[in-house]
């Protein structure tokens, strides 16, 4: 019997000298389903995702990988692969003779890809043969990925995968993720790219400072009833502003503090969701049309800000908000069902 519990980490906490790099982490991550971590620059992401490659232990709490609670010794977990700080390769060898020699250290068991199957899963069977030392950061990336997916992972953790793939590259990378998903794996991943991780994952786990500030469904996290900007283009802007300053609830972001130059015929607008609802019926029963209503940051990176930032000034009322979400999230997190 499986759980439909990929990783379950209770308390971890994980201190480097006086750097505490993870403070008291809870965190659920789904099988199947794309998890993607987030947080500034030290906010312990690295370290996070060191633990489930098995790299380094926690110093407290509990650790469940794909069922097994993880030990104290130093090994990646069964049916775990993937990479931190960027894959590790030999540059003299070609990105053929890497995948081999990576196979050769595990013997087969008749669960592994071959280095062929995995380089065109990639899209890099054209280079099979090329030296990896004249490959690009993009290609090399590809190439960590291949090897990751040799011993066909049912926990694939990637520390930045995304780091120097052009759009191309970075289309085929997502696609293969999707795809690994789809088909029951777990894929762990952090970046810095919110639009990235918008498009790509179903769950978010942001961290700061060590700490989690919100863990659970992306869309919990979206459908979180923020005030965000909106940038407002319609068919008569002046008009259009005059009803958005007389809508309560809604603010008209001018002058410097705009966030998009308010020029031309838009208009940017503070709102909570409902004061928006509110102001597109008042301005299309004004005769204007509205040609366009879309988010100056995204949902994800509006919450990003606002629970990163928060983290800061622990004594505001917005810090109890943001620990409040983030206990709600956990909470949400502990109902997990049990698959067979
Ligand atoms: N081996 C180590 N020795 C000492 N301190 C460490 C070590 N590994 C991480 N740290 C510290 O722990 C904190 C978390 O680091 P970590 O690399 O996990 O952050 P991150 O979120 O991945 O950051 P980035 O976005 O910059 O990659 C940082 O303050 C870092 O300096």
């Amino acid at each position: 019997m499986e759980t439909a519990v990929a990783v379950r980490g209770r308390g971890i906490t994980k201190v480097f000298d006086d750097i505490v790099a993870l403070d008291h982490v809870d965190v659920s991550m789904s099988r199947g389903q794309i998890h993607g971590l987030v947080g500034p620059n030290g906010a312990g992401k690295t370290t996070l995702l060191g633990l489930l490659l098995g790299l380094a232990v926690a110093d407290k709490g509990s650790l469940e990988i794909l069922g097994t609670p993880v030990g104290r010794a130093l090994a990646a977990p069964d049916g775990v692969s993937g990479f931190v700080d960027g894959p590790g390769l030999y540059p003299t060898l070609t990105a053929k003779q890497n995948l081999t020699a990576l196979l050769e250290l595990r013997p087969g068991d008749g669960h592994t890809a071959t280095a062929d199957e995995a380089l065109e899963q990639v899209g890099l069977g054209h280079v099979a043969d090329d030296k990896v030392r004249g490959f690009s950061l993009g290609m090399r990336q590809r190439l960590g990925l291949a090897a990751a997916l040799l011993t066909r992972p049912r926990l694939l953790v990637l520390d930045e995968p995304s780091n120097g793939l052009d759009p191309a590259g970075k289309k085929l990378v997502y696609g293969v993720l999707r795809r690994l998903a789809a088909d029951g794996v777990t894929v762990v991943l952090s970046s810095h790219r919110m639009d990235d991780l918008e498009s790509l994952c179903s769950e978010i786990t942001i961290l700061a400072s060590g700490r989690v500030m919100f863990s659970g469904p992306l869309s919990k996290l979206s459908s979180d009833d923020r005030e965000l900007d909106y940038r407002l283009r319609t068919s008569d802007p002046i008009a259009a502003r005059a009803v958005a300053a007389e809508t309560p609830g809604v603010v008209v972001v001018d002058g410097p503090e705009a966030p998009v130059s308010p020029d031309g015929d838009i208009v940017v607008v503070r709102a909570r969701v409902a004061a928006l609802d509110t102001l597109v019926a008042r301005v299309v029963r004004a005769d204007i049309a509205v040609r366009e209503l879309v988010p100056v940051v995204s949902p994800l990176e509006a919450a990003f800000l606002a629970l990163t930032d928060t983290e800061n000034s622990a004594d505001s009322a917005d810090a109890e908000d943001a620990e409040d979400t983030a206990i709600a999230a956990n909470t949400a997190n502990t109902e997990e069902e049990t698959v067979r």
